[in-house]
């Protein structure tokens, strides 16, 4: 059945805005689950952008949801924005229409582009994926990040990269558990059994690794598209992701202290569960050249372009430095699915993306190239690119 309730926790921001727009939202996704609203917003920005709204099913309570949100719905998106304190220049809703063979909705294809040429990043929601599985998800994370240390030790490197990295490792408050391959039921399985994971926590991994395996490629596709590739839809297939659990005990003494140092993903792209109450997750905002907070937004998916991402687009695509700090002194956990090349196959930008004023930028490399300079170099951002660049 189709995750109606994922829309439910934006009506609850709208609710300390303005209540008579929250309880018709709250009617019309009780209702009515099948057509949606599909919204491109930046956050900062008090224009109204190109909001656009569309009826799947003609009813009355539809009717009176479509009137009353088309005629407010400036005030609604500077509420969102207000209600969840989103304070960064950086941060872009976009709503995923995830019921599009019901829909007419345009999906806002300039907006993602904008979104990830200008910052790399940017919050989805209307996702998809259920609520309730993204919390299951977070306790088994939760739990198994729990597990004694010789326990997690097992989580020994299936692909180059995908340990358990141990409290110490970077430093003393950050750990992550490593699922080394999503699309592959084997390295699933060595996971289960390296921590000895329950029948129902195997379950909801499997579910939740699913879910995420279709946003992901999913946005991957449309930013594709976005980009001018004709139609997206396979060019993605059977790209490897894996999942990071990331836990940061943080505690009063931690406070000011940085949970992962800044770099930015040499993935492909990530898909960010962050902490839905610990903050922490800064991103780097390239004009005044400044860090910028990504506050928890629960039920959302905070997503981050990578390095793979900026040389397969040809310079194209930005990705967005970022760090995590210590700004309260509780546990922080957060999952990452994050989407790479495939092993060995060069990463290079399609044809489409070269011609004579925008030659080729890079010189062909696999991922695991460009993680070994990483490593080799000391380099964690974007910069390691630099490495890579063609001879002109
Ligand atoms: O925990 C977070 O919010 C960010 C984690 C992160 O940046 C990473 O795992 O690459
Ligand atoms: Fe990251």
């Amino acid at each position: 059945m189709a995750p109606r309730c994922a829309a439910l926790p934006y009506s609850v921001c709208l609710i300390r805005r303005w209540p008579p727009t929250a309880t018709l939202f709250l009617l019309h996704y009780i209702c009515h689950p099948i057509p949606r609203i599909l919204i491109g917003q930046k956050l900062d920005s008090v224009g109204i952008g190109n909001a656009k709204v569309g009826v799947g099913w003609a009813s009355a309570t539809m009717l009176c949801v479509v009137v009353v949100v088309a005629a407010h719905r400036k005030s609604n998106y500077r509420g969102l924005a207000e209600a969840k304190q989103c304070p960064s220049v950086c941060c872009w809703m976009l709503l995923m229409n995830t019921w599009s063979k019901y829909s007419e909705l345009p999906f806002p294809y300039a907006k993602l582009r904008e979104a990830c040429q200008e910052w790399g990043c940017f919050r989805v929601m209307n996702h998809g994926v259920p609520v309730l599985l993204m919390s299951e998800m977070k306790r088994v994370a939760r739990s198994l990040l729990d597990l004694p240390i010789e326990t997690k030790n097992q989580n020994v490197e299936v692909t180059p990269g995908t340990a358990y990295i141990a409290l110490g490792k970077v430093n003393s408050i950050y750990e992550s558990l490593c699922l080394s391959d999503l699309n592959s039921p084997d390295a699933m399985q060595t996971f289960f059994s390296q921590l000895d994971v329950c029948p129902k926590h195997r379950e909801v991994m499997e579910t939740y690794s699913r879910a995420t395996l279709v946003l992901v490629m999913d946005i991957a596709n449309k930013l594709a598209k976005s980009l001018g590739l004709s139609d997206g839809s396979d060019l993605f297939k059977g790209w490897p992701c894996n999942m990071r659990m990331n836990k940061y005990s943080f505690n009063p003494e931690t406070v000011g202290s940085c949970g992962i140092p800044m770099h930015t993903d040499g993935t492909f792209l990530t898909l960010l569960q962050d902490d839905d109450v610990v903050g922490g997750l800064e991103v780097v905002d390239s004009k005044p050249d400044s860090f910028v907070a990504v506050e928890p937004c629960p039920n959302t998916f905070f997503v981050l372009v990578g390095d793979l991402a900026v040389a397969w687009s040809n310079g194209r695509l930005s990705s967005a430095k970022h760090q995590v700090q210590c700004i309260e002194g509780r546990i922080r956990v957060s999952i990452g699915t994050f989407m790479s090349t495939p092993t060995y196959v060069a990463v290079e930008a399609p044809e489409e993306f070269v011609d004579p004023l925008n030659p080729r930028l890079y010189v062909p490399f696999t991922r695991d190239d460009y993680a070994n300079l990483r490593r080799d170099k000391k380099m964690y951002t974007d910069e390691a690119l630099s490495f890579l660049l063609a001879r002109s």
